[in-house]
């Protein structure tokens, strides 16, 4: 099992920071969720004011056994072709990328079908698509090591090429919000009622299956909640195990990392588990319009920065609320003080 060394947030940098804002020229309080974002930031770079502008999207795309059961509007091949969408940088993501000058890279960490090897993307699969877990573990514990494993690696690479100072990680694999409902409902314990929701566009009849099939699985595989790797080889995904070990590698470094919507926070919610530790480096990008995100939120106990009916995943949320941190990180290295004020 990895282990990651994440280094304590530093709060004396927070304070500091947080007296230093209420220095700046404008009423206490008056930015709001801005100034917890800029307190946040200096506790996790242990700089009073660090920049955040180089942001990168690493998107991990796998394939999902479950699909066999009827569980998303789309069927499995559009995991693969949405890759090769990526690979001409057409999908949503790398349009917000591209507007915001963010890195971008894609891992195909598990997919049935292959990348084209003449555009970017990197192959480095742990598996062709999980197992259908209706019937058998998604995978193994050796699978989802490996998936953990390629997730640091990719992130420590895709960090220091592009010497990012803020990290978003996204994922593509048609069947992933059913894998991390189930995440959710064998870990938290409870019915998959309460964490399942319409994906890319079931029908109410369709969620009622959906449902049934996370139950009945969650009946014959038993995962352990007391133990995520577990959890994660019966039920879950190995783009979630990617993203998992790409947070964690961030935190590490002391990279802020922003969490996307419902399948990214189930990522960050197995990470917060293996390492409590890394909860002071993330924030949650927004409010998925997915019906377990507001469970999932609950339980990253993070205020979402955007909420704006999104339910996309690859990391397109993130990416949005990245502005955001980009304005926090402005307000304190540019703001003028009342003393400054006072010279004028
Ligand atoms: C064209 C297309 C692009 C996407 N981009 C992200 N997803 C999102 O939808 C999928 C999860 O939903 P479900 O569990 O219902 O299959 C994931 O691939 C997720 O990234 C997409 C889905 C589609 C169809
Ligand atoms: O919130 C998400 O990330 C999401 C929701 C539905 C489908 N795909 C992704």
């Amino acid at each position: 099992m990895q282990t990651f060394t994440i280094p304590p947030f530093n709060e004396k940098a927070a304070e500091d920071a947080r007296n230093y804002i209420q220095t700046l020229t404008k009423p206490p309080g008056s930015l709001g969720q801005l100034e917890d974002i800029a307190v946040q930031l200096a506790g996790i770079t242990e700089v009073r004011a660090p920049s955040v502008k180089k942001a990168g999207v690493l998107v991990f795309a796998a394939d999902h056994g479950i699909t066999e059961e009827g569980v998303s509007a789309f069927p499995q091949s559009i995991t693969g072709q949405m890759a090769k969408n990526f690979q001409h940088e057409g999908a949503a993501v790398n349009a917000f990328a591209r507007e915001k000058n963010a890195a971008f890279q894609l891992i195909d960490i598990g997919m049935v079908d292959d990348l084209d090897t003449h555009f970017i993307g990197i192959s480095r699969k742990a598996g062709k698509g999980t197992k259908n877990f209706r019937k058998e573990a998604a995978m193994t514990l050796q699978q989802v090591q490996a998936a953990v494993q390629i997730g640091r690696e990719e992130a420590a690479a895709f960090i220091e090429t592009n010497n990012l100072e803020c990290l978003i990680t996204g994922e593509m694999g048609i069947g992933n919000t059913t894998s991390s409902s189930a995440v959710l409902a064998a870990l938290y314990q409870v019915d998959p009622a309460e964490v399942t929701g319409a994906g890319t566009g079931l029908d109410d009849k369709g969620i009622k299956k959906k449902e049934m099939v996370i139950r009945e699985s969650l009946e014959e595989r038993k995962p352990d909640p007391s133990d995520i790797w577990n959890v994660l080889a019966e039920v879950g995904g190995y783009e979630i195990a990617g993203m998992t070990g790409a947070m964690l590698e961030a935190a590490e470094k002391r990279i802020p990392v922003i969490v996307d919507g419902f399948i990214n926070t189930t990522a960050a919610l197995a990470a917060v588990t293996m390492h409590p530790e890394i909860k002071p480096y993330l924030f949650l990008g927004h409010r998925s319009a997915e019906k377990g995100h507001a469970f999932a939120i609950e339980k990253l106990g993070l205020d979402p920065i955007l909420e704006l009916g999104m339910r996309l995943g690859e990391g397109t949320g993130a990416l949005l609320a990245h502005s955001i941190l980009e304005a926090s990180a402005a307000m304190i290295k540019n703001m003028a003080t009342f003393d400054d004020l006072a010279g004028y």
